[in-house]
């Protein structure tokens, strides 16, 4: 083994920030490795951020890092010459909304008592072309949906989500990686899942097949033609077929096996929320929590460095303190949905499991008592987050490292921005 290096370690870490490296004891190489001489994205044309936005001495544990460190961190660098990698800040975020006096929020307001960061408008010029992109190709190069579907493909507003999510992507081009991705995940979600033709009944084989168009299928000459043909067969393969090729041809090959990764996670996720539909079965809200971690947003976030044209290192993403942040980041940004979903759940054929149901089933308090629970457990899991991203951050000051933090935030605060502002898909219950 070569020499190590020197240990990153530093007394005083806290055990959050201490976890964000392995222990040269443990065999496993602490010093930081720069980026791999194969990758093929774009460089990391981040700035630097300044020392101390990252170098500053933790204190004691993750959830003793001072807010400001975090804002500083998360917000990203604002010195001379870093307007440019955020072409609309946060700071210039919409004003909240004053809470009305009772009922329902005004549609378009944000959850009472949800913590989260406003954004900024998206930049109008790039939704407009990249709703235009994402519909051509929907029709024209996968048949992603029938002509009676269009309204609600316009009324997901893709283009809308993603140039929020992702607004240090460098061309259309890199936002249209993570807009296919994101079609084609939610084409699959609903034609074999959910409302669209979807059941649990037989959900595993469908899965499993269309998990090939995503990580292919090695085989013979005589079975091959079979398996190409039937990535056309469906809405669903068509769409994973081509976004993934698109993805493929702009990432690295640690990126696409990241996210292939991330999409079995996410499709063992389906199969479990498949099996309790099957059975009529409610879990305890830790089981439905660890079910949802899998059935999750993951694998849109992890690809914001493929989108920002740059690559966070294999074995970076792999610490064990970035797999932490990710999920933390994974599971809020997923409960997100669960709140601002509720009432469309609610209101759809059999029952629909999210945190507010399963809370109130299990723990045995009333809608607006679970509801409200269920907003403290997403509060709780942001502050997890941010505190977390800040330790490692602060403990692993790589410029790909802090980057793809900042893009997990930012990713997040536009998750928010499009469950909010999406009065066609969704509306607040009354509970205030
Ligand atoms: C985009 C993507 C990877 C989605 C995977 C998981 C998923 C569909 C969600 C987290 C959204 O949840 P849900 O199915 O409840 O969506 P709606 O509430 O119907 O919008
Ligand atoms: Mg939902």
């Amino acid at each position: 083994m070569s020499d190590p290096g020197p240990s990153p370690l530093q007394p005083g870490l806290s055990a959050a920030a201490a976890r964000a490296v392995p222990r040269p004891d443990a065999g496993a190489r602490p010093a930081l490795p720069g980026p791999p001489s194969f990758a093929r994205t774009v460089p990391t044309d981040a700035p630097t951020p300044g020392g101390a936005q990252v170098t500053g001495p933790a204190r004691e544990g993750a959830a003793a890092v001072d807010r400001p460190a975090i804002e500083r961190i998360l917000r990203g660098p604002s010195g001379l010459g870093t307007a440019s990698l955020y072409p609309r800040r946060r700071e210039a975020a919409e004003a909240p909304e004053p809470p009305a006096a009772s009922g329902p929020p005004a549609p378009g307001s944000p959850i009472p008592g949800l913590y989260h960061h406003p954004v900024p408008e998206p930049d109008p010029a790039r939704v407009e072309e990249i709703g235009a992109r994402i519909k051509r190709w929907a029709i024209d190069e996968v048949q992603a949906f029938p002509p009676e579907w269009e309204d609600q493909f316009d009324g997901f507003s893709v283009g809308r989500y993603m140039v929020a999510c992702h607004p240090d992507a460098p061309t259309l081009d890199h936002l249209m990686i993570a807009t296919r991705l994101m079609v084609a995940e939610n084409a699959v979600d609903d034609c074999y899942c959910e409302d669209h033709g979807g059941s649990p009944i037989g959900l595993g084989s469908r899965l499993l097949l269309a998990h090939t168009a995503l990580d292919p299928l090695h085989t013979t000459g005589e079975y091959e033609p079979a398996w190409v043909a039937s990535l056309q067969s469906d809405a669903p393969r068509r769409a994973y077929r081509s976004a993934m090729e698109y993805f493929v041809r702009q990432s690295t090959a640690s990126q696409a096996d990241r996210y292939r990764h991330d999409m079995a996670r996410l499709h063992l996720g389906y199969l479990a929320e498949a099996a309790w539909a099957q059975e009529d079965h409610v879990p305890e809200v830790w089981e439905y929590l660890a079910m949802r971690q899998f059935n999750n947003f993951r694998p849109c976030p992890t690809i914001t460095d493929t989108v920002g044209g740059y690559e966070l290192p294999a074995d970076l993403h792999a610490l064990p303190a970035m797999q932490r942040v990710i999920a933390l980041a994974g599971n809020a940004t997923t409960i997100v949905n669960d709140l601002y979903s509720y009432t469309k759940e609610l209101n759809s054929p059999g029952r629909h499991l999210n945190l507010p149901v399963v809370i109130a089933e299990r723990e045995g308090v009333s809608d607006r008592d679970a509801y409200l629970k269920a907003v403290e457990v997403h509060n709780d899991l942001m502050h997890a987050f941010e505190a977390e991203a800040a330790a490692l951050a602060a403990a692993c000051p790589v410029p790909t490292v802090v980057r793809f933090l900042r893009g997990v935030a930012v990713w997040a605060d536009g998750n928010h921005y499009w469950h909010r502002t999406n009065t066609y898909r969704y509306s607040l219950p009354d509970f205030w």
